[in-house]
This record gives structure tokens, C-alpha cells and sequence, in this order.
């Protein structure tokens, strides 16, 4: 097994708070790993972590080996990219949203490839022109996943991406990110209360009190 991103006695405390407690984690490369916990859990804080969004007061993380306080963390955002349960949208169109990844990147825009990517989302070329405020919640989701996956980074982290949609967009979305992981062996670290997105877990981890009380594997 070869660990694409590990946790190194991972703790975090706010205050005299302590929210993660000594967490120890390897996630290997390729895998879809399911994190579950009672609200309050650490669950959030984890992917924070992992996202490099937040410091932990002591233990470390590394990724591929390198230890994440040393990498430049531009580039480990676009490797690592988290992905929020409810997604802020830029600018007026869809479009606006699709070409930011192009831009950050001083990379030309390919239309071509983005509407290949709606497409594979049961998304039509129409809905580039589309105002962000006229999409519906799973429709935005949708269009911030692919803002956040059209480069393929070597690890998704989701943090409940499918709560409070409809089961539609939910099976939609769950069955993209397999497909995802599948095609393009990208790492995903999923947070979820969700009984469904649960029940399909392979890797599931369990959190309690900000510590890791479970780690199943299904074959
Ligand atoms: N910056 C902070 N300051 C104070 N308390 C915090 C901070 N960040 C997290 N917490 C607390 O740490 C605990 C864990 O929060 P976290 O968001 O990781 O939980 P969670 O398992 O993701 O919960 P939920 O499922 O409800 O989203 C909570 O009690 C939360 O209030």
C-alpha cells in the first residue's frame, strides 16, 4: 500500500478544547475512504487539516512523504482540494466559475474540455451561460466538483458534499466520484452523515470525541 497523504499523532485543541486527539492516519493512494462520526466528532476538522486551511497544534501531516509545512501551499491546494457542502460560486455565469481554474493556472481556456466535463455530469453546453443564481443547489455542487476537479488533483476532500440534496443529485454526484476514482485513481477522504453514501463505503473510518475508534475495510 503505498500512503499518498498520513497523519502523525494529528491533534488539535482551541482553548483548553481538545478536538482531535493524537489522530493516526494513512490514507493509501486510490482509495475512497469514508470518514463517519456523531456531529461534533472532529469529522470537519480532519479534512480542514488535511486541506491545510488550518494548523494543527502539534502532530504533523505529510503528503507523498514530505511533510505539508514544507511544500509550497499553492501547489499543495491544487493537489489537494477541498471541496465545501455548500460551494461559493464567483461571478455571474457558470462559466466565469469554469474558467478560474484555467486562470489560476495561466493555462489557455479549453472550452471543449470543460463542456466534456459538464457533459459527464448530466450537464448541458447551455448551462455555461447560465447565472450561478439560477441554479439549483445540486446543480451548483456540480459545477463547484468540476471547478475543483477539471486539473485532476491527486486527492478530493469532501466534506459532506451530498447533504441536503435531493437523492437524485445525490446518486449523481456519489456515482461521479467513483467514477472518478476509478478512471482517474484519485484519492478520496469523504465526510458524511449520509446513510446511503455510508452503506457504499469501502474504507470506512470512525470518529468519536476526536478519536479514531474504527477502521473497517469491505472487500
Ligand atoms: N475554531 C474552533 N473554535 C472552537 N471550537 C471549534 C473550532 N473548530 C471546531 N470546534 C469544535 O470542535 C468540535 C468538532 O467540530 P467539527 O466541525 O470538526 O465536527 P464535525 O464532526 O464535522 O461535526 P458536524 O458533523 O456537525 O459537521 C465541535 O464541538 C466544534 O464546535
Amino acid at each position: 500500500m503505498t500512503a499518498i497523504l498520513t497523519t502523525e499523532n494529528l491533534t488539535y485543541q482551541v482553548q483548553d478544547h481538545l478536538i482531535l486527539d493524537q489522530i493516526n492516519l494513512s490514507f493509501a493512494k486510490g482509495h475512497y475512504v469514508t470518514i463517519q462520526g456523531q456531529s461534533g466528532s472532529g469529522k470537519s476538522t480532519i479534512l480542514r487539516l488535511l486541506a491545510n486551511l488550518i494548523s494543527p497544534t502539534a502532530g504533523q501531516i505529510r503528503f507523498n512523504q514530505q511533510l505539508i509545512t514544507e511544500l509550497d501551499p499553492i501547489q499543495y491546494r491544487r493537489q489537494v482540494s477541498y471541496c465545501f457542502q455548500q460551494p461559493v460560486l464567483f461571478g455571474t455565469t457558470v462559466e466565469d466559475n469554469l474558467r478560474f481554474p484555467f486562470i489560476v493556472r495561466n493555462e489557455p481556456y479549453d472550452q471543449k474540455r470543460v463542456v466534456a466535463a459538464l457533459a459527464a455530469f448530466n450537464l448541458s453546453s447551455d448551462t455555461l451561460t447560465q447565472k450561478k443564481e439560477a441554479l439549483s443547489g445540486g446543480e451548483r455542487q456540480r459545477v463547484a466538483l468540476i471547478r475543483n476537479v477539471i486539473f485532476h488533483p491527486q486527492i478530493l476532500l469532501l466534506d459532506e458534499v451530498t447533504t441536503g440534496l435531493d437523492e437524485t443529485n445525490q446518486q449523481l454526484i456519489l456515482q461521479w466520484l467513483q467514477r472518478l476514482n476509478q478512471s482517474y485513481g484519485i484519492t478520496m477522504i469523504a465526510v458524511t452523515h449520509d446513510a446511503t453514501e455510508l452503506a457504499q463505503a469501502k474504507t470506512l473510518v470512525k470518529i468519536e470525541h476526536g478519536q479514531v475508534t474504527e477502521v473497517r475495510t469491505h472487500a
